[in-house]
């Protein structure tokens, strides 16, 4: 019995180096372009936009990532609004909170960080953000929205996934995509943005029955699975583009901390043609998006539709 790898011989020399997609720098080049537009947007309306950033109980990560959300928009010549609420905070006090930052005419867009400690509904909350305040996109209107192939907003990590592959490849017209995973916050969304882009979309999740079969058919393999380094070099097709969604804290033995993906790096580079590291890759994109995402919310609020 031989697998597919050994029965095909790869058609790649025996040192290929996959190129590496640098979201940092990507992210680097979309943050100073709106931080222009951010300048050009206040010269005009006389108003900056805002952004309010709510996080529920001390996780250390999460406190980390909402951070460095407010130092960026900051730095985009946008205002920062943090809520930072006790662990004890009831589902009521929260959506209170909501009620108040969707009616602040200062307040732009608005992001609850998730996710939220137990007994807190993230569905209830997310949804009682106005769509048009939404800059995660992940209320049921902007999820609709995209759905239906009508202008809303974009969820953040999707949205830069889909620039990446928009930069590497242009017209990805008729090119199988693989996306593993099928969260409401990732891999939904962005296979329905890659159907929109005219690729052939597959889905492949918990029940699956046999993932790496699939993944090789893949011109663009998209994980977002939270499980590291599920995907072996052996589950890519040769040439093929990937991305990792992943992110996971691990400890070295040396008691350092390490940043992996849900890829296998050292075998994956072997084989794609292009893929995105962890860290350096995905993750400074959705930061940049979720600027992006705020800067169009103020242009629809202030300038109102088409804008
Ligand atoms: N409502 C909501 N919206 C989110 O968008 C959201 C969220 N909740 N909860 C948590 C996840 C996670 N997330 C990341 C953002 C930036 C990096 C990022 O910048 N990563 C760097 C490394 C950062 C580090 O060193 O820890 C990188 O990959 O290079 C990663 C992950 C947004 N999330
Ligand atoms: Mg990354």
């Amino acid at each position: 019995m031989t697998g597919p790898m050994s029965s095909t011989p790869s058609p790649l020399p025996s040192d290929h180096r996959a190129s590496l997609i640098d979201g940092k720098a990507f992210a680097t080049a979309l943050r100073q372009t709106i931080r222009q537009d951010v300048q050009d947007f206040r010269a005009r309306h006389g108003i900056t936009p805002g952004l309010a950033v709510v996080l529920v109980g001390n996780d250390p990560a999460s406190e980390v990532y909402v951070r460095n959300k407010a130092i960026q928009t900051h730095h985009a010549g946008m205002r920062s609004f943090m809520h930072m609420l006790p662990e004890s905070t009831s589902e009521q006090e929260l959506l209170n909170l909501v009620e108040r930052l969707n009616k602040d005419p200062e307040i732009h867009g608005i992001l609850v960080q998730l996710p939220l400690p137990g007994g807190l509904d993230a569905g209830r909350v997310t949804n009682a953000i106005l769509p048009e305040k939404d800059v995660d996109g992940l209320g049921v209107v902007n999820a609709g929205r995209l759905a239906v192939n009508q202008p809303g907003i974009v969820p953040c990590t999707p949205l830069g996934c889909l620039m990446l592959l928009r930069d590497q490849l242009g017209d990805m017209t008729g090119l199988h995509a693989v996306v593993i995973g099928c969260s409401n916050l990732v891999g939904k969304p962005l296979a329905l943005l890659l159907l929109a882009e005219g690729c052939t979309v597959s889905i492949a999740h918990i029940h699956t029955r046999d993932t790496a079969a699939l993944a090789r058919e893949a011109d663009i393999l998209v994980v977002a699975t939270g499980s590291r380094e599920l995907v072996r070099g052996d589950w890519i097709k040769p040439g093929a583009t990937v991305i990792d969604v992943g992110i996971t804290r691990m400890q070295t033995p040396e008691g350092k901390s390490r940043l992996v993906g849900d890829v296998a790096f050292d075998e994956a580079v072997k084989v794609a043609g292009r893929i995105t590291p962890v860290p350096g890759g995905v993750g400074p994109m959705t930061i940049a998006c979720l600027l992006n995402n705020t800067l169009a919310a103020a242009r629809m609020q202030v300038e109102g539709a088409g804008a």
